[in-house]
């Protein structure tokens, strides 16, 4: 696994859109083989995001040939909801871009059948090809998707119960009101993010700094099921300073001097 420390947020944020659009343009993808990327909601991807419409606006990307598949979109918000994952995405991506609405897929956890969604969704994503590149954050409890405390490390698309506690961290985006935040949400299994050809998982402030320290530094275990990461041959975890607080000096001393040389230029576009 590569971690990748940055002096901060915005510098985070820059190399990891070059660093996608880096990879679109690598694979050239065409309407017959499609690039397939696989993004998150959350605070951590917004300045990604900020970023690639930037890169798109100043025409060193188009996403016409990308197929998108968001990781986790909660149950019984209406789309049209400011706090839906589909809102969320619209807002931060979608409708700058050029991407054709088609080629956008997020769980809808309107369906009215749910279990068939979440097949139809894995259904989905191997059609398409499988995912290539699929970018991710973690909760303070180090969940990767909703993927809460416990789940299993090979589970697949499925209807999940929210923890209380990640219930309490997204209530900030409900007017702090936990009882507006929805108690089961649709996700990608860890499987799911584990299938991807490379994943690359944001992680920003010193609120994720314990779950930075279990993620990297301690064993693959299902109570924190991001640290599966450690298992997959192409995985990099990007971070600001801050959410390095909990690592041993050695550590953040090791990935600063190996990624040197990654982290001293952008990558190209
Ligand atoms: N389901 C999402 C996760 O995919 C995301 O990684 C996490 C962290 O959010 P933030 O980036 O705002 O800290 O929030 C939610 O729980």
């Amino acid at each position: 696994m590569r971690n990748l420390i940055f002096p901060d947020y915005d510098k985070m944020s820059k190399w990891m859109a070059h660093y996608i659009v880096h990879k679109i343009k690598k694979a050239n993808p065409t309407s017959d083989r499609p690039y397939v990327l696989g993004l998150p909601t959350g605070s951590s991807p917004v300045g990604t995001y900020k970023e690639l419409v930037k890169l798109y606006n100043d025409g060193k990307v188009s996403f016409r040939n990308v197929i998108t598949f968001n990781m986790d979109e909660y149950v019984g918000l209406p789309e049209d909801h400011p706090q839906s994952y589909h809102y969320f995405m619209w807002d931060n991506l979608f409708r700058h871009i050029d991407i054709p609405q088609e080629q956008i897929n997020i769980p809808d956890g309107n369906a009215p059948d749910l279990q068939q969604e979440c097949w139809n969704y894995e259904e989905k994503i191997k059609e398409a090809g499988g995912i290539d590149l699929f970018l991710g954050g973690i909760g303070e409890d180090g969940h990767i998707a909703f993927n809460e405390p416990g789940s299993s490390l090979s589970s697949r698309t499925r209807l999940k119960t929210l923890t209380y506690d990640t219930r309490v961290t997204n209530a900030r985006f409900f007017d702090g009101d936990v009882d507006r935040v929805p108690k089961t949400a649709l996700t990608v299994g860890v499987g799911t993010v584990m299938d991807a050809g490379e994943v690359a998982i944001l992680v920003k402030g010193i609120k994720k700094a314990r779950a930075m320290r279990m993620m990297i530094e301690e064993g693959v275990n299902h109570m924190w099921t991001s640290s599966m990461l450690q298992l997959h041959p192409h995985g990099m975890v990007l971070c600001d300073e801050e959410a390095t607080m909990e690592l041993k000096v050695g550590t953040v001393k090791y990935f600063k001097d190996i990624e040197r040389e990654a982290l001293s230029k952008l990558p190209e576009v």
